[in-house]
């Protein structure tokens, strides 16, 4: 059995828009904690620290409903480069990124109030960065979408484009790994929607890889 009443801790419309694709209804409820990483915390495990957080911020004020949250964490060679504070940063990020590959590790966590369960699952995917030009960086910086996006870009921006190629879950750069998701609320009864694949697909201009062995797996 399964909570009808299903919240998501976020303020991040790209998360919004993906868990709609599940086909439930949810409800938005932003929290609002401390991100910063700890002392030697591993990126992955930073990630996972900060979606469970979410989730136990958001049970204190729906303690009866399925509470969903997610955190994502880009990687470079181990250093966690956040949202950037200023033009300047986001210029150092993306120049720092450009040409190179690094890691995102979003991490999405889900509380279950009846079993008193939380499963945090974090799905690592590799961004190959193209080498992009500065008047490209700038362009960028001036349409102000890097400031809410962590290492400063969003894979999916339709003019700057800034991947050359993702390995892994593509729905998970972009904020909400759909198949490590799916695979929580299965092991609690939920049944995906036949189409959910299909609705990726389209979703996600084709990028997304939902794995089947995913979706069935108990
Ligand atoms: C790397 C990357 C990140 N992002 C976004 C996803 C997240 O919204 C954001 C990472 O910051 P997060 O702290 O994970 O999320 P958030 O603060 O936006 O939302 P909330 O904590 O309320 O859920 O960056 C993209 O949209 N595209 C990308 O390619």
């Amino acid at each position: 059995m399964i909570p009808e009443r299903w919240v998501l801790a976020s303020a991040s419309p790209r998360r919004r828009a993906l868990i709609a694709l599940l086909g439930h209804p949810v409800e938005v409820l932003p929290v609002e904690i401390d991100e910063s990483p700890r002392p030697g915390e591993g990126p992955p495990a930073c990630a996972a620290r900060l979606a469970r957080a979410k989730v136990e911020a958001a049970r204190l004020q729906a303690p009866e409903a399925l509470i969903l949250a997610a955190d994502t964490v880009v990687d470079l060679e181990g250093q966690i480069l956040g949202k950037p504070a200023d033009a300047e940063e986001a210029r150092a990020m993306l120049r720092a990124l450009r040409g190179r590959t690094h890691q995102v590790h979003t991490a999405v966590a889900v509380h279950h109030p009846l079993r008193g369960e939380t499963w945090v699952e974090v799905a690592t995917t590799q961004v190959i960065m193209r080498s992009y030009a500065d008047e490209e960086i700038e362009a960028y910086l001036a349409t102000g979408d890097p400031f809410d996006k962590a290492g400063a870009y969003a894979v999916q921006h339709p003019t700057f484009r800034p991947a050359a190629a993702v390995v892994g879950c593509y729905a998970a750069v972009v904020g909400l790994p759909l198949c490590h998701l799916a695979r929580i609320l299965r092991r609690w009864g939920w049944a995906p929607p036949a189409d959910l694949p299909d609705r990726c697909q389209a979703a996600l201009a084709h990028r997304c890889s939902v794995y089947p062995e995913i979706l069935n797996a108990r």
